[in-house]
């Protein structure tokens, strides 16, 4: 419906330059929910956004899909500025997940013909649209049906549909895979990624690490409303050493137990509760026997241990004990 339109003031950085905060703030009261944070991402590229929840990243995307005005700091999205041409911004973005919302009396063509003619197209663009997406989705078979009778993964590639009508150049995709089967995931991972080859640009909030490993081409954590690590996968990946040792001690110990005595080896673990397991950097393979050594020594026993590469998970569970040890220092991760 629209094309990029070059802003008639100086953009903040380059041309490519899709979504760029400056400083971006924002409080509710006397909650801080945003500290200056600072995030850009290129067109064609995807950002992914991961945080704890009550980190801020609805507040961030909410800012950005110019729905919510900053406190403090400014922000542009395919060159314009939030808080100065927010129409403009809105007609630029498309949003997911918890902001879209079908009809559910309507089928899911009905649904698509329908958000065209509200952003104004007439009758027959607004069907040939809506045939171009159910095309583009593989939703043809349903095209006739109510989204109600959709299985997930369909309402999910509806949801996406619908928040690509009006071709906007920056889409917002939140969570856009919680709850679907394997398979449905993969398939909209590859839809999300033929978009971004045709230049879309995408800020993808997740919980699951896979979809931004795979699917992001750099990744900003924010906690507490400030960015705590940013970079690419790899980039993450590289601040938490090589190599990993995960050790799954005996039930009766349990992982802080088992990180209590790694520590008074001199071992920096990471115990992970949740999964009952306990994360070792290590530098060599040699350090697996000081390991099982420290927890020997302790009266542990590990039921499992395996040894990997550093994955993003690795990165998040160590940066989110740093956030929970207090630290003379700044996070050793810069944005
Ligand atoms: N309208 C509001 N009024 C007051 N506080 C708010 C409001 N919106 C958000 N907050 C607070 O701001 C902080 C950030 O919330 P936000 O919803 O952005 O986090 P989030 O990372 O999206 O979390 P989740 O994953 O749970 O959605 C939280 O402390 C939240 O309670």
């Amino acid at each position: 419906m629209s094309g990029l339109t070059v802003p008639v003031d100086a953009p903040m950085a380059g041309d490519d330059i899709m979504i760029e905060t400056e400083d971006v703030g924002k409080v509710f009261g006397s909650v801080r929910a945003l500290d200056s944070v600072n995030i850009t991402a290129r067109r064609g590229t995807v950002l992914a956004l991961l945080g704890h929840n009550g980190a801020g990243k609805t507040t961030l995307v909410n800012i950005l899909a110019a729905a919510l005005p900053p406190s403090s700091g400014r922000a542009r999205v395919a060159g314009f500025d939030v808080t100065r041409e927010p129409r403009e911004v809105r007609r630029r973005v498309g949003l997911t997940g918890q902001f879209a919302s079908v009809d559910a009396q309507l089928s899911g063509r009905e649904n698509l013909v329908l958000i065209a003619r509200l952003l104004g197209a007439d009758r027959r663009s607004a069907r040939a649209r809506a045939d171009e997406l159910l095309e583009l989705f593989g939703l043809q078979d349903f095209a006739t049906r109510r989204p109600g009778t959709y299985s997930g993964g369909l309402r999910r590639r509806l949801d996406l549909a619908a928040s690509l009508v009006g071709q906007p150049d920056v889409i917002f995709l939140d969570e856009p895979t919680t709850g679907l089967d394997p398979s449905s995931r993969l398939r909209l991972w590859e839809i999300v990624e033929g978009l971004v080859a045709q230049g879309t640009t995408v800020l993808l909030t997740t919980q699951y690490l896979d979809e931004a490993d795979r699917l992001a081409d750099s990744i900003t954590v924010l906690s507490a409303g400030s960015v705590i690590a940013g970079g690419t996968a790899a980039e993450l990946k590289a601040t938490v050493g090589q190599r990993t040792v995960t050790v799954t001690p005996d039930p009766a110990a349990g992982p802080d137990a088992a990180a209590a005595a790694l520590r008074r080896a001199g071992m920096e673990p990471v115990p992970d509760r949740e999964n009952g397991t306990v994360v070792i950097a290590i530098e060599a393979s040699k350090d697996i026997a000081a390991v099982i050594r420290a927890l020997d020594h302790a009266g542990i026993e590990a039921t499992e241990l395996s040894f990997g590469e550093p994955s993003l998970d690795d990165v998040y569970l160590a940066l989110a004990d740093q956030q929970t040890r207090p630290r003379p220092t700044a996070p050793a991760v810069a944005p």
